[in-house]
């Protein structure tokens, strides 16, 4: 299990219950609290079982995709019925920091709000603020813990699109922090389709660079010496997005088979396309995926 050696330990934060509703005989909050990464306010959205009145639960980490907040999972997906049935807390982050003013932020749906992609940017204007891969891995994950009655070492991540991508880099590049992972149609090699190449551009800066192999699946899964892991990705055929070259699994695949600690079980879904309609017709197979590994 990884400690957070980057925070002080008596680093406490402040959360604000920003609504509460029973679901499944468990409770879907909201929370907002002053992100020290982000240097904003943000807001997460938490699903705590029932089981988690009686002791420590494992957690799931979802990460949304390209104009999300934390709502459209917790409201489109359908996932507290599986997160009750097997008593796994669920952690639903925003995607990016907001209202921070940095010049063109809310210019276009793939860049800047709702679009923060998962990394810590080091070009300005975004630098200061646009550091997700910390608050998500760090921050987030510590605040978690110190809050609500997650088993230690017990976490797993997934998400879809920008988010599956953000799932996938998280488990890559720090080995042993989260024991499951898995993706709902992630953009698998970012430095190579339009939307992650707008996107590294102006996050790392112009070409093809040590940063942009860093933050993308398809190339860390070539080097990834960590525990072993299995990858279930649910990807739809009927997906506009695939069809507009965004987001490569077979790349993924391809670089993940040259890798005896990775093994990934892609299921192509017929007829169905990148929305939540999709999410929610396999979103208890990834529950009962994580289950499996966070419960053993
Ligand atoms: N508006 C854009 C596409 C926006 C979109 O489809 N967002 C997806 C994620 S795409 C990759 O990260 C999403 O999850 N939307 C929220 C929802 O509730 O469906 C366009 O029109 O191209």
């Amino acid at each position: 299990m990884i400690l957070f050696p980057d925070l002080p330990s008596n680093c406490l934060t402040m959360l604000t219950e920003v609504s509460k509703n029973m679901c499944f005989g468990g409770w879907q909050k909201v929370f907002s609290h002053e992100s020290s990464e982000l240097s904003c306010s943000m807001r997460f959205a938490v699903y705590l079982p029932p089981q988690s009145e009686s002791g420590p639960r494992p957690a799931l980490f979802y990460l949304s995709g390209l104009t999300c907040t934390e709502q459209n999972f917790i409201t489109k997906a359908g996932a507290q019925q599986y997160a009750a049935k097997h008593g796994l807390i669920v952690v639903a982050p925003d995607t990016s920091p907001r209202g921070i003013g940095v010049p063109g932020e809310d210019d276009s749906y793939d860049l800047g709000t709702g679009a923060g992609f998962y990394v810590d940017a080091t070009r300005e204007p975004w630098a200061k603020n646009y550091r997700m891969h910390s608050y998500i891995t760090k921050e987030l994950m510590k605040l978690v813990q110190e809050n609500f009655p997650v088993k230690p070492g017990a976490i797993g991540i997934t998400g879809h699109s920008m988010g599956g991508h953000g799932a996938l880099i998280c488990a890559l590049r720090n080995p042993g922090l989260y024991r499951s992972v898995s993706a709902f149609s992630p953009i698998c090699n970012p430095s190579a389709c339009p939307w992650g190449q707008k996107a590294f551009t102006a996050y790392f800066g112009e070409s093809a660079s040590a940063d942009w192999e860093a933050h993308d699946a398809t190339k860390l899964a070539a080097g990834y010496a960590g525990p072993e892991l299995e990858l279930l990705i649910d990807q739809g055929e009927a997906d506009e997005f695939l069809e507009k070259g965004q987001l490569l699994p077979e790349r993924l695949v391809n670089a993940c088979s040259g890798n005896a600690r990775l093994k990934t079980r892609l299921r192509m879904q017929k007829d169905y396309d990148h929305s939540y309609f999709f999410i929610a017709s396999f979103i208890g197979d990834h529950i009962e995926h994580h289950a499996k590994a966070l419960l053993a």
